[in-house]
């Protein structure tokens, strides 16, 4: 199933363009990740595809319902959590929990099943024994896990995830793409991802998506795709 394609899209900023003919189609569960150096419009093609920005020409589209007629539930976590200082005022559990109120009213009580949901998902990402803690007193990687389990507590369709493994050490990079491609495989979860670890991610990629200069000075889409983990250019 087709979860989103953009065709012939253009975006700039100012009064140039920095992404052009950008062609790119998601299908349901597959593990894609985004690359390209610093400033290449990696976020940029996130929030295009998201509907955060619209593009000046060309046309962005996006599956609202899964196969089965539910809604298709989207989780994204972006690249800067800035708004978590040393003051920020939340529990652990308690925000990884507020990711399952995204499916219905925040003024919901508080089910069995979001409490397992939420639970579960602080486990995937190894930060259960920080349940009881203030966010505001974690590390950027770890702020980093809780963002990524609050999202998974959503049970999302497609996951968006902007660097997630920034501030990360070796040990936990590497759990994580495992466990999104164990996700990816046994619940056709769909995961776009920015990174700029694509050597420890390609084990568990289907396809690359590089952003490469143009000589007019934008940038634009090269897609790769997976064989073996070696990726070849798709033609
Ligand atoms: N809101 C904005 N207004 C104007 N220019 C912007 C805005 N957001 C991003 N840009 C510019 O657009 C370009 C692409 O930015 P973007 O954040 O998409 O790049 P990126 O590939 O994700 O970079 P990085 O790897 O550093 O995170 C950059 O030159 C950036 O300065």
């Amino acid at each position: 199933m087709l979860i989103a394609s953009m065709k012939n899209v253009v975006f700039g900023y100012g009064d140039s363009p920095s992404l052009e003919n950008v062609d790119i189609e998601i299908h349901s569960g597959e593990f894609v990740a985004v690359s390209g150096p610093n400033g290449a419009s990696k976020t940029t093609l996130l929030k295009l595809a998201l509907g955060l920005l619209q593009p000046w020409s060309g046309t962005v589209d996006r599956a609202s319902r899964r196969g089965d007629g539910k809604k298709l539930v989207v989780g994204y976590v972006p690249q800067q959590i800035a708004a978590f200082n040393s003051g920020f005022p939340s529990q652990v559990l308690e925000f990884v929990r507020s990711g399952t109120y995204t499916s219905g009213s925040w003024f919901r009580s508080v089910s069995r099943q979001d409490r397992e949901l939420a639970e579960q998902a602080l486990k995937q990402v190894g930060l259960w024994e920080l349940r009881n803690r203030k966010i505001g007193e974690l590390s950027g990687g770890q702020k980093q896990r809780i963002c990524l389990a609050r999202a998974l507590a959503q049970q999302p369709d497609l996951l968006v995830l902007d660097e997630p493994t920034n501030g990360m050490d070796a040990a936990s990079r590497e759990r994580l793409y495992s466990l999104l491609g164990e996700m990816v495989k046994e619940r056709q979860l769909t995961v776009v991802m920015v990174t700029h670890g694509l050597s420890e991610a390609s084990p568990y990629l289907d396809r690359i998506i590089e952003l490469e200069k143009k000589e007019t000075g934008g940038w634009k889409c090269c897609t790769t795709t997976s064989c073996n983990g070696h990726f070849s250019p798709v033609v």
